[in-house]
C-alpha cells in the first residue's frame, strides 16, 4: 500500500459513511476538516464510504504539485461523470489532456482581461436593476440569495453568452429547479458519491436513459442550452460570412477567434456548443453564493459598510467630475480589501478533488509524522488515490496568512504586508478560491468584476443588517450556501434604501 495508508487522521463513524457525513454535511463548513488539520497537520487521511481511505490535503506544496500536473492528478470519475452527462464531451470543464489544452487555447481570448473589461456596462446595468428590486422592498427583508443567484444568471447569460433571459421563463425555471436541486445536503448524495465512483463506465448511457432526479435536472438544462447555443452559432456564423462579425458579449468573441484559430487548433461546432450550459453552471452559482457571503460579512460590520460607501461615492464623484461613465473598479482599496478577505474566509467552493493516474508521489512543504512516527517528506499514493484539496484550509494557514489567519480582517489587505513564504497558488492574491494550474478557473476575471460592480452598487444605496434572531451558517452543498437554524437555504437580510 502507499502512504496515505499510514497517515494519521479520524476514526470512521461508520463502514458504510466513514467520515463523509461529519465531512459534508457538518455546520459550519469546513469546520471539521479544520479541527482534523489542526489536530493531525496538512496532510491526512480520513474515511470515505465503505472503507475508502482518502487523502486530505492543505498542505501548499502538495497542493501546487498536485494542480499542476492534470494528466497525473485527473478529476476524480465521479465529478467527471457528471460533466459528461450535464455538460458534454466536448465541455471545457469535462475535456482532459490535448482536447482540454486546445479548447482552453481558444476559450483564453474570451476571458482576457481586455475582453472582460468591455462587459463592465453590461454587468452594472445588472446590478442597477437588482438595486431597483431592493428599492421597492426598502424597510423591509428580503432574500439577497435569491436574488442575488436571479442577478448573477442574467449577467452570464447576458455578458458571456449574449442571450437575454428575462422574456425566456421556460429558461429561468429550469434553472431555478436545477439551483434547488444543487443546494441540497444529504445522505443520499453521499452514497451517490460512492456508487457513481465504482459505476463502469458502460452504464453511462443508463444514466442518461434513466436519469435520478438531480441529473434530470442537469440533463433538462443541458437541452435547453443547446437549443440556445444552437441559434447563436448560426446567428454569428451568418455575421461572419456578411463581413460583420459582431463582438458584444464573450460567446462572439469565442466564436470568431474560433473562426481564426488553424485547423489543427479550432473547436467543432459540438465543442462550442457545450460550453453554454458548462459556462453558465459554473460562474452563475460560485459567484453568487461568494456575493452572498460579502454581504452577509457586511450585515455584520455597519463601519465597514459605511466605508465602502464613502469609497464608493469619492469614486463616483471623480469618474463625474472626468465625464467618464464607470469608476475604475480595481482602484478601490477597500472594495478590493474586503472581496479578498470574504474569499479568503469563506471560499465558495470548499474543496475539490483529484485521482491519481498512475501511482507518484507528492512533496511536502513540511514533514508529516505517519502513524508509526516516520517522518514523511514526500508521500507516495497508489494509482486510482482520491484526494480533496481543502481550499478552506488554505486559505487559512498561519504559514501562509500569519499568526492572525483565523481572523477576519479586511485590514491584512492594506497594511503593506507581505504573503508569508510558501509559495503561491492561483491567479488571484494567493487564494485557493480558483484553484491554480492548467485548469484554474477560467472565468476569475468576470468573476472579480461582476463582485466588484455589485457590491460598489448596492453600497451606493443600501443599508443592510440581519434581522434579528436570525442566525445564519455556512453549510455545503456543490458550493458554500447560507443556512438558517431551521434548516432553510437564503440569506435574509434587512434592507434600507438611503
Ligand atoms: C467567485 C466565483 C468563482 C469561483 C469561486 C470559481 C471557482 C472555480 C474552481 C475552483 C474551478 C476548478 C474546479 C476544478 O477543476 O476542480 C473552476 C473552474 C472553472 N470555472 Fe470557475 N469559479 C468562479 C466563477 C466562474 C465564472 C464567472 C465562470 C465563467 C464565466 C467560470 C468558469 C469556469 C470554467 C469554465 C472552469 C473549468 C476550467 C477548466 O477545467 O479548464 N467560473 N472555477
Amino acid at each position: 500500500s502507499d502512504d496515505v495508508s499510514s497517515l494519521q487522521g479520524p476514526k470512521p463513524c461508520s463502514w458504510v459513511y466513514g467520515n463523509m457525513i461529519e465531512f459534508i454535511l457538518g455546520i459550519p463548513a469546513g469546520q471539521t476538516e479544520m479541527g482534523w488539520f489542526a489536530k493531525y497537520g496538512d496532510v491526512l487521511k480520513f474515511f470515505a464510504c465503505f472503507g475508502e481511505e482518502r487523502l486530505l490535503l492543505s498542505d501548499p506544496a502538495a497542493i501546487k504539485h498536485v494542480l499542476l500536473d492534470p494528466r497525473v492528478f485527473v478529476k476524480s470519475r465521479k465529478y467527471q461523470l457528471i460533466n459528461l452527462i450535464g455538460f458534454g464531451e466536448g465541455s471545457v470543464i469535462y475535456a482532459e489532456g490535448a482536447d482540454h489544452r486546445r479548447i482552453r487555447g481558444v476559450m483564453n481570448t474570451m476571458f482576457s482581461a481586455a475582453s472582460v473589461r468591455t462587459l463592465t456596462p453590461v454587468l452594472e446595468r445588472t446590478a442597477k436593476d437588482l438595486s431597483q428590486v431592493c428599492e421597492l422592498s426598502s424597510g423591509s427583508t428580503v432574500d439577497i440569495y435569491r436574488l442575488l443567484h436571479q442577478t448573477t444568471l442574467r449577467a452570464i447569460t447576458e455578458a458571456v453568452m449574449g442571450y437575454d433571459i428575462t422574456s425566456d421563463k421556460e429558461y429561468t425555471s429550469t434553472y431555478e429547479d436545477l439551483l434547488v436541486s444543487v443546494s441540497q445536503r444529504s445522505k443520499k448524495g453521499i452514497i451517490a458519491d460512492a456508487f457513481l465512483s465504482r459505476l463502469p463506465s458502460s452504464c453511462v448511457q443508463l444514466l442518461k436513459d434513466y436519469p435520478p432526479t438531480d441529473l434530470k435536472k442537469l440533463l433538462d438544462h443541458r437541452k435547453m442550452t443547446n437549443k440556445i447555443s444552437e441559434n447563436l452559432i448560426a446567428s454569428q456564423a451568418k455575421s461572419i460570412k456578411d463581413g460583420n462579425p459582431l463582438e458584444d458579449n464573450l460567446y462572439s468573441i469565442l466564436l470568431n477567434s474560433n473562426a481564426k484559430a488553424s485547423d489543427k487548433n479550432k473547436m467543432s461546432v459540438d465543442e462550442l456548443k457545450d460550453q453554454f450550459g458548462g459556462l453558465t453552471t459554473a460562474g452563475e452559482d460560485t459567484t453568487a453564493n461568494s456575493i452572498v457571503w460579502i454581504l452577509y460579512v457586511l450585515s455584520q460590520h455597519r463601519e465597514w459598510q459605511d466605508r465602502l460607501r464613502r469609497e464608493v461615492k469619492e469614486a463616483d464623484n471623480a469618474a463625474n467630475t472626468s465625464g467618464v461613465d464607470s469608476i475604475e473598479y480595481d482602484r478601490l482599496p477597500f472594495l478590493n480589501a474586503i472581496i479578498k478577505e470574504v474569499l479568503r474566509f469563506y471560499p465558495a467552493g470548499s474543496f475539490t478533488e483529484r485521482e491519481a493516474a498512475c501511482d507518484t508521489t507528492i512533496p511536502l512543504s513540511t514533514p508529516i509524522i505517519s502513524l508509526s512516527g516516520k517522518s514523511l517528506t514526500n508521500l507516495s499514493v497508489n494509482k486510482g488515490r482520491r484526494m480533496i484539496i481543502s481550499m478552506t484550509a488554505y486559505n487559512r494557514l498561519p504559514s501562509i496568512w500569519g499568526h492572525d489567519a483565523n481572523e477576519l480582517n479586511p485590514l491584512r489587505w492594506l497594511d503593506g504586508r507581505e504573503i508569508e513564504s510558501g509559495g503561491t497558488i492561483g491567479p488571484y492574491a494567493n487564494l485557493s478560491n480558483f484553484i491554480g494550474g492548467p485548469r484554474t478557473c477560467l472565468g476569475w476575471r468576470f468573476a472579480i468584476l461582476e463582485i466588484q460592480v455589485i457590491v460598489a452598487e448596492l453600497m451606493r444605496n443600501f443599508a443592510f443588517s440581519l434581522p434579528p434572531g436570525v442566525t445564519i451558517c455556512p453549510a455545503s452543498a456543490i458550493t458554500v450556501v447560507p443556512m438558517d437554524s431551521h434548516g432553510r437555504t437564503w440569506l435574509p437580510l434587512h434592507v434600507v434604501h438611503l
